[in-house]
């Protein structure tokens, strides 16, 4: 249930007290359903606890969204290689800790930037370092200088306010009631800023139209929507983590988080099935009691958390759609998926000295159209040993919708990515001159491969408001109508981000320890 929700509905349907009150002669306390991060994240939160858990994951591999493929010496991240969550203090540092949580670290390398622009009328980079950052927009915005430091400035102080507190589940309230009373000046801040859009306050603080131009892009790069639709408490994550844990990737590819998050499952007791679909969540009397699978197998646990979308969960899994998801279904809509490129290309082709992530877009009113914007990665300028000696990893990709890639026989599929994957190479060539005939491996996905590999509804990044909603109110937590059913991921609060499903997990496991007498 959402904030919104909440205000709305005296009562929840899953209350505090409701253990299982049917037959409880069960294998499991927990079935988490996807092994995506969100999913791992919250079944090592509960392994740590004590309780028994099993993931069934319908792919070969874990990690989902942030899993890896290996092809012909490459290894290759299947989504975004931007990696947020990974500092060493404060509480927002969640991939550190969700793997320290059961005994696991990894190597990580420190991205000196963020992520370099390249626009139709402004080139200008994000450093690691923020002070050099406020210089860089002072050079291109002098006019706006106090402006620039009150917008970012405000960005500081939400991540400040996050980074005090332990961040755990909202819809526990004796855990809501323990941080104000801890830290009452960090939540109050929270709680003023979780019905804001970033568009709102970047108007408060700034005039110039590219500068707010270049603030719907800051946002549309990693929330698939201008500044108006982008929440607040998000943007004062992102604006703010990359200068303070900053940017850092695991070395041997993003892959590594999820291979440790399974390790340490397993080694807390944990177990793991892999191409175990499951096709029903099961109930009795109205509660989710267990799962079936695709070869008609069923599990039975006290509690089931679907990682799966929103969509899937009450589409696919269950036959009812509560109330409370046709509102969210109404709030929310699927963003598009991706057209990606995974290149193997000549080393030289990349000069030495060029940072990993980069932003294309050459026409403004292109930017939310599908092949719009361009994101690219080149993972191996922070690790060369992802491909062979003498060779780099380019991974680009633009949004694109599944209703361009549906109804072509197999040809005409293939001719289309051809076609596709051509001209973003071409326009791949502002930033990279000489890439085409540097190009020694080609792997090109659509959304039918996303969804294909994902299983994600349509490919989909991950929701997006339908329309301009209060900030994150309207995000639903956890729990959800069914009792004993819940959700993780990306279509739970706070968002699409690992390090936002890696809250999402960390909240989840919290609810459902609580739900379960677990310390
Ligand atoms: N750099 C970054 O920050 C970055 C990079 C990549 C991905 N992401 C984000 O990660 C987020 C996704 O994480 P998530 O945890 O929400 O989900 P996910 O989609 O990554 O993982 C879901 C998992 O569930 C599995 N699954 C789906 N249906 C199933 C079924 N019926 N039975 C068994 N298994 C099933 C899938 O195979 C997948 O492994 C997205 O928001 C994406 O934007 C971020
Ligand atoms: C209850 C009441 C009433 C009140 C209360 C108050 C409070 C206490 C509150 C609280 C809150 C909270 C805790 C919140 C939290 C939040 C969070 C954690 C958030 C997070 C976020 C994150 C994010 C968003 C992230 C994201 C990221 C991303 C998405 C990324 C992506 C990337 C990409 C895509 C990249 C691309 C690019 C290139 C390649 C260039």
């Amino acid at each position: 249930m959402s904030l919104l929700d909440a205000t709305q509905r005296s009562q929840t349907p899953q209350g505090e007290a409701s253990d299982c009150n049917v037959d409880c002669n069960v294998d499991y306390d927990v079935i988490v359903i996807g092994a995506g991060i969100g999913g791992l994240v919250a079944a090592t939160q509960l392994v740590a606890r004590g309780a028994r858990v099993l993931v069934l994951e319908r792919y070969l591999i874990p990690g989902g969204s942030a899993g890896g493929f290996a092809r012909s010496g490459y290894q290759f991240d299947v989504g975004a290689s931007m990696i947020f969550g990974f500092g060493q203090q404060g509480t927002t540092n969640l991939l550190t800790r969700a793997l320290a949580a059961v005994g696991q670290s990894l190597e990580t390398i420190p991205d000196p930037v963020q992520v370099s622009y390249h626009l139709p009328d402004l080139d200008i980079s994000v450093p690691r370092n923020y002070e050099n950052f406020l210089q860089e927009l002072d050079q291109r915005f002098p006019q706006e200088q106090a402006g620039i430091r009150r917008f970012y400035g405000t960005c500081w102080r939400i991540f400040r306010a996050l980074n005090t507190i332990d961040l755990r589940s909202l819809e526990e309230m004796r855990y809501v009631a323990r941080s104000f009373l801890q830290h009452p000046q960090a939540c109050l801040r929270l709680a003023r800023y979780l019905p804001v859009n970033v568009g709102e306050v970047a108007r408060q603080h700034i005039r110039d139209p590219r500068l707010l131009r270049f603030i719907d892009m800051e946002c549309y790069s990693w929330s698939v929507m201008p500044a108006s639709h982008t929440p607040m408490i998000n943007a004062g994550m992102v604006f703010s983590d990359r200068h303070y844990g900053g940017v850092n990737y695991p070395k041997g590819g993003v892959a590594k988080i999820a291979e440790a998050l399974v390790k340490g499952l397993q080694q807390h007791g944990g177990q793991i099935h892999y191409r175990a679909r499951v096709t029903e969540v099961l109930t009795q009397q109205g509660r989710a009691v267990g799962v079936r699978l695709s070869d008609n197998r069923a599990f039975y646990a006290r509690r089931i958390i679907s990682n799966c979308t929103r969509w899937q969960t009450f589409g696919d899994l269950l036959s009812v759609l509560p109330a409370q998801e046709q509102r969210w279904q109404q709030r929310y809509r699927a963003s598009p998926s991706f057209l990606s490129l995974h290149l193997g290309v000549q080393a030289e082709v990349v000069p030495a000295e060029m940072t990993c992530h980069h932003i294309l877009l050459e026409d403004w009113t292109e930017m939310e159209r599908p092949g719009g914007t361009v994101f690219v990665s080149i993972p191996t300028q922070l690790d060369p040993h992802l491909a062979p000696s003498g060779r780099q990893i380019i991974h680009a990709f633009t949004p694109s919708w599944i209703s361009e890639w549906q109804g072509l026989a197999p040809t005409a599929y293939k001719r289309k990515k051809f076609v596709m994957a051509r001209a973003l190479v071409q326009r791949l060539e502002r930033i990279l001159p000489g890439l085409t005939p540097a190009i020694e491996h080609q792997e090109v996905g659509t959304p039918r491969t996303h969804r294909r590999f994902l299983g994600r509804q349509d490919g989909t990044y991950g929701p997006i408001p339908a329309r301009q909603l209060r900030g994150l109110l309207g995000m639903p937590f956890n729990r959800t109508a069914v009792p004993g059913l819940y959700v993780v991921g990306d279509s739970t609060f706070p968002g699409q981000g690992l390090n936002a499903v890696a809250f999402s997990g960390f909240a989840c496991a919290h609810r459902v320890a609580t739900d379960l007498g677990l310390r």
